[in-house]
């Protein structure tokens, strides 16, 4: 994101500028990194620099608009119907806008001299992080935004407070972590937007974090985040004496959690959304994943990026936005508490029971609309008529399953509680909106016609009086014209003039004269047109707008009067949504248990690591597109007191990489409630994930391959503990044979002995599988292949042993390598297998006969074919059949001795 300032100059430098450049000047320079949107009539217009942004940025045209110190002042301007569409495309961008509104009547303006300026003012400032708009956000992810603030714990030590806030649902969370611990806790919680001290921005050692995220990072000044006043700041955000209720936080919780109600406060400017109290969201009781291996794992996401191909997206089965947002949380942090994961295990096995109500249920969910976000903008007075009809609706389906769960008799504690939350909300809310919301309803409340007829006898009158005078407007129009004689007369209506008669050019001049111009008085000549106004008119037009005004106000008051009854049920309305969500995503689970034929597993508090026949939900996924089986294998690395290791061998394609996912991808399920692809699996709570492969590369960095490798697996061999998951797929590769086979023989030595964790190691140097003799915990595996006609054939199993060997040749050739490569490749490992080992490369070199290129065959020369030509030469009208028949004999002759030749 660009955070340079926008060239501006600055309100001093502004020598003799007109009144509003100036007021724009002052207001641009107080909201410094922001576009300014600045409010004109039907336009947020940019100037200057934001101007030459906003252009490239959105396609619109690059105007000026008078002179600033000489210079043409650049302008470009967003129409306000259309800002919404035009924000999204800024902010996508990582661009922040600053939205600059009237704040009085022009008239009012006027009235305190001829130069006076409009007052404006900035009414909030729209970021990444802290949007609110249906259209900007995506209904299936949170918008998180996340302050990050240090706190010294010694002069070579710190600790980092954590907040993260989603202003569109009101959820808070806060937690704490260690200078290591601190990018995977912004993988975990994959903020849209970062807001840091500035020197923790400014920070070398911590700059690749900023760099790296795919979040927007904000940098701010020191106070926002001032450690001494944090928990005074917050306990007056939530206007308590003391924050001591919400639980005891530490220095640098408290510190990042008045940081993120600061910035809140910053760019909601005097709208107060209803957050939450902030929650620990304890890191202890959730599985660690680190950023490369939630990449590697392509939980939330591909490597490329996508939803579609991860994880997530072959296991959502959700049909609310807020389930959609909540089995994301769920898969991004597995628990580790098995009483806890049990409780989600029996919500899921209930549905999976009883297939009835689960479909009952899920019918209903689907009419669910997403009342978090409706609330948030309710509370912010963002709010519109539909934003309370889904709360309507939404209210209506919490009390439709809430009647439907309370016929059943054994729920597991989870459903109980979801069905106490959803007792929880006012029943007559949703039956007040149902009286007062028509069944069509404008975006905006200032359209008005959102509330129904019949609701409210004073607004009923109000209508009809305005309805009426349109009509009596159709039958002075129709007078009018009879009056003057002239049949093309017509009553119009713009902003200038308010309603006026038009009349053809040629029939107008009559109008000029006496008798009608007593009644109507001239007003414009158009080309071709006259037009003209009437008492009558004028009167009319008053009553039409006060009427129009009234019905208006009172469909303001009945809004206002609707959404206080809603607000004031906002704790129990947000359990309830809560609720449905939790209710979406147990449901989804089961569904998705049955679709897949996926079974419940046993965590608990072991170091088991039992799957027999797991399967990979996204390859399986894949692979049955194609109508092609997934073949399931078994896994054990249980051990009593400490994790044993499968060293797996066996050749490239040959389904490696795919089984070590898998027995992770199956933890990850287990542990974040959800029912797993296997036919049995029983796993010892796993507190730590890891999953590297070999030589991945990481420009971005601008590490080498090997470098990346190496660092990644320290960072493992130093962290991983006793119950950590450890997967690593080809350490080692990225560098010369035997340096990579040395490491790869250490660190599994190290994890054996020093980690002793639960680990799966993917090789391709076979020298490893000895090591099953020496280390007591290490099991060789092998995928199996067989050949067929010299090809290898995958067979996807995994079985004990080591591979006898690589089939790295084969796989080349199915590869489509050209076939003296590989021929000559034959050769040549047929010579380095034979090879006394001690022989130097040079000695092979000089051994093996120089690769004999075979030339490339050239295009073969198109033959002559004279029997065609023969052919040619005859002609059967002119031929006896005597003829014909001989013929015959020597066209097969000639091909007979054709097809003896050699070719060419
Ligand atoms: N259990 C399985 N059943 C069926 N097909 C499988 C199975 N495992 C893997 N495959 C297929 O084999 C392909 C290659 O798998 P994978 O990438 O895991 O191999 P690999 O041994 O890790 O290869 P490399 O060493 O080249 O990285 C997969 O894309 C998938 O189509």
């Amino acid at each position: 994101m660009d955070l340079s300032p926008h060239p501006v100059p600055s309100p001093g430098e502004a020598l003799k500028v007109t009144p509003m450049m100036e007021q724009y000047l002052e207001i641009k320079a107080a909201n410094p990194g922001a576009l300014l949107f600045y409010r004109m009539g039907d336009f947020y217009e940019l100037f200057f620099g934001d101007a030459e942004i906003a252009s490239r940025a959105l396609g619109i045209v690059l105007t000026k608009r008078g002179k600033h110190q000489g210079d043409d002042i650049p302008m470009c301007g967003v129409p306000v119907v259309r800002a919404e569409e035009y924000l999204h495309r800024l902010i996508a961008l990582g661009h922040r806008v600053a939205v600059c509104e009237q704040q009085e009547d022009p008239a009012e303006a006027k009235k305190r001299g001829g130069k006076s300026v409009v007052k404006r003012g900035v009414i909030r400032l729209v970021t990444p992080g802290t949007i609110t708009e249906e259209g900007l956000l995506e209904p299936a992810r949170a918008n998180l935004f996340m302050t990050v603030a240090r706190a010294r714990v010694s002069d070579s030590e710190a600790r980092f407070g954590l907040a993260f806030l989603d202003i569109s649902t009101g959820l808070f969370g806060i937690g704490e972590c260690d200078r290591q611990g601190l990018a995977a806790e912004i993988a975990r919680i994959d903020p849209r937007e970062i807001v840091v001290a500035e020197a923790l921005y400014e920070d070398e050692g911590l700059a690749h974090l900023w760099r790296e995220s795919r979040a927007a990072v904000t940098p701010v000044g020191r106070d926002v985040f001032d450690g001494a006043s944090a928990e005074r700041r917050l306990a007056a955000f939530y206007g308590v004496a003391t924050v001591d209720g919400f639980g005891s936080f530490s220095r640098a919780e408290l510190a990042a959690a008045a940081a993120a109600v600061a910035y809140v406060e910053r760019t909601q400017i005097g709208a107060r959304p209803a957050l939450e109290p902030p929650r620990r969201d304890a890191a202890l009781s959730h599985m660690a994943i680190d950023a490369a291996t939630r990449a590697n794992l392509e939980l939330t996401r591909t490597l490329g990026g996508e939803r579609a191909g991860s994880v997530l997206d072959a296991i959502d089965r959700t049909v609310t936005a807020g389930g959609g947002r909540l089995i994301a949380a769920w898969l991004s942090s597995p628990l580790t508490d098995p009483a806890t994961i049990a409780r989600r295990h029996d919500a899921v096995g209930w549905f999976c029971d009883d297939l009835a109500a689960r479909t009952e249920l899920r019918s209903r969910l689907k009419a669910a609309p997403d009342m978090a976000r409706a609330l948030a903008r309710l509370t912010l007075d963002r709010g519109g008529p539909r934003d309370l009809a889904a709360m309507q609706a939404g209210l209506e389906v919490v009390a439709a399953l809430q009647a439907r769960l309370a016929r059943e008799a054994a729920l597991p504690a989870l459903l109980i509680e979801a069905a106490e939350a959803l007792a929880r909300p006012d029943s007559g809310i949703a039956a007040g909106l149902a009286a007062a919301l028509d069944d069509e309803l404008p975006l905006m409340k200032r359209d008005g016609g959102f509330v129904r007829a019949g609701c409210d006898a004073d607004l009923d009158e109000t209508r009809a009086l305005r309805d009426e005078s349109r009509r009596v407007i159709a039958s002075l129009q129709a007078r009018y014209a009879e009056e003057s004689g002239v049949r093309q007369l017509k009553v119009k209506h713009n902003n200038v003039l308010g309603y006026f008669v038009e009349v053809p050019q040629a029939a107008g001049e009559a109008f000029l004269k006496a008798p009608l111009r007593e009644t109507y008085v001239h007003r414009q000549t158009m080309a071709g047109a006259m037009r003209f106004s009437t008492a009558e008119l004028s009167d009319l037009e008053s009553r039409i707008a006060s009427a129009a005004d009234r019905a208006l106000a009172k469909e303001l008051a009945i809004f206002d009067a609707l959404a206080a009854r809603v607000l004031a049920d906002q704790a129990a309305i947000r359990a309830a949504t809560e609720a449905l969500a939790l209710l979406d995503v147990v449901s989804a689970l089961a569904t998705l248990a049955d679709e897949e034929n996926h079974v419940r597993p046993l965590v608990d508090a072991s170091l088991a690591f039992a799957v027999e026949g797991g399967r990979h939900p996204v390859v399986e996924r894949a692979l049955k597109r194609e109508g092609k089986p997934f073949v399931a294998n078994d896994c054990d690395l249980s051990g009593s007191d400490a994790g044993h290791i499968w060293l797996l061998t066996g050749p490239n394609m040959a389904g490696k990489s795919t089984f070590l996912r898998q027995n992770a991808l199956i933890a990850v399920l287990a542990q974040m409630g959800a029912f797993v692809p296997a036919r049995r699996a029983h796993i010892g709570a796993v507190d730590c994930l890891f999953s590297r492969v070999g030589a991945a590369d990481d420009l971005a960095r601008g590490r080498s391959t090997f470098m990346v490798e190496m660092v990644e697996t320290a960072a493992i061999l130093n962290q991983a503990g006793p119950r950590a998951l450890v997967i690593l797929d080809e350490i080692g590769r990225g560098t010369a044979t035997f340096d990579g086979l040395s490491i790869a023989w250490a660190a599994i030595e190290n994890l054996s002995a020093v980690n002793r964790c639960r680990s799966l190691f993917a090789t391709h140097y076979h020298e490893l599988t000895q090591l099953a003799k020496t280390l007591p915990r290490l099991a060789n595996a092998t995928m199996r292949v067989t050949e067929w006609q010299g090809d290898v054939v995958f067979l996807h199993e995994v079985a004990p042993g080591a591979a006898d060997r690589s089939y790295g040749i084969q796989v080349a050739k199915l590869a489509g390598m050209p076939a003296p490569v590989v021929e000559r490749a034959r050769k040549i490992l047929a010579e380095l297998e034979s090879a006394d080992r001690t022989k130097t490369p040079a000695r092979l070199i000089d051994d093996l006969p120089l690769f004999a290129v075979a030339p490339r065959p050239a295009p073969a020369a198109p033959r002559r074919d004279e029997v065609a030509e023969a052919l040619d030469g005859l002609d059967p009208d002119d031929m006896t059949p005597r003829q014909a028949l001989e013929a015959l004999f020597e066209l097969k002759a000639r091909r007979e001795a054709a097809r003896k030749r050699p070719g060419p």
